[in-house]
């Protein structure tokens, strides 16, 4: 894929599979999967459960090599990039709302959303009002001196989401984002995420079960074995707020 013939596309991928042959059958977790996301793009991973989004979603991020197959970010093929480098640009371009990458138990809200501005080397200055921002635009501008475990799971969910924006990301990849949540945490976690979708531009791929989070994306993207089966894109106007 040439650099200059996709400026608005985020991710590409080409003929991407993922097969863990550990177990007697090899498992093609992922197959054959040919994506192309634009920026802006508000878009579901759906299938049942080990249909492979949580595996395509490490693949999209970095943070597992495919068997066989590409990956570009922002034209970028990541198989060209040394793991040094590799954790650099995840770090400058994805945000990540993952249930492995718990809140860090030994430090505050506040400091956990800071961890990632520090490794940037951002000011103290920008770090400081980056934060106040997030914990106000998650609702929890008075839980910043919080450790994870004095947080309810979906405070801690929003610090999570709240940390992966903080990076300021061009994209945030998130596994199951609402799952355990209640309808009005998920519900003001989707506003806030089509919030920052609409204002900033900023593009979310999200796997999920949720019948909440399906209904307000504007793609939905079907995996059934590894493969896609379905790539549904609904009205690019409908507003998700
Ligand atoms: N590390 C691994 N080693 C071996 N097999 C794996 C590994 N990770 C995932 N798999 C297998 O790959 C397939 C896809 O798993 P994956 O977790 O990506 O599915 P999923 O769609 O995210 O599932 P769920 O909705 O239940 O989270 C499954 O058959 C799973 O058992």
């Amino acid at each position: 894929m040439k650099d200059d013939n996709h400026k608005n596309c985020v991710i590409h991928t080409e003929e991407l599979s993922k097969i863990y042959d550990e177990g007697a059958v090899p498992v093609k977790a992922v197959n054959n999967v040919h994506l192309h996301i634009e920026k802006g793009e508000f878009t579901a991973l759906v299938g049942p459960s080990g249909s492979g989004k949580t595996t395509l979603l490490n693949l999209l991020g970095g943070l597992d090599t495919p068997t066989s197959g590409k990956v570009w970010i922002h034209g970028k093929d990541l198989s060209t990039l040394s793991k040094n480098k590799l954790i650099d640009f995840r770090l400058h371009n994805i945000g990540f709302v993952f249930q492995a990458y718990n809140l860090i138990p030994v430090l505050t809200a506040r400091e956990n959303i800071e961890f990632v501005m520090l490794l940037q080397k951002e000011s103290k200055k920008e770090r400081k009002d980056r934060i106040e921002q997030l914990l106000k635009e998650t609702g929890l501008e008075d839980q910043g001196d919080k450790k994870p475990s004095e947080l309810s799971g979906g405070q801690q969910q929003r610090v999570a989401v709240a940390r992966a924006l903080a990076s300021k990301p061009q994209f945030v990849l998130a596994d199951e984002p609402t799952a355990n949540l209640d309808s009005k945490t998920a519900g003001n976690l989707l506003d806030m995420m089509a919030k920052l979708n609409k204002d900033e531009g900023m593009t979310f791929i999200f796997s999920t079960h949720d019948q909440r989070v399906i209904d307000r994306a504007r793609r939905v993207i079907t995996l059934v074995d590894g493969a896609i089966s379905n790539d549904e894109v609904r009205d690019t106007n409908k507003v998700t707020t």
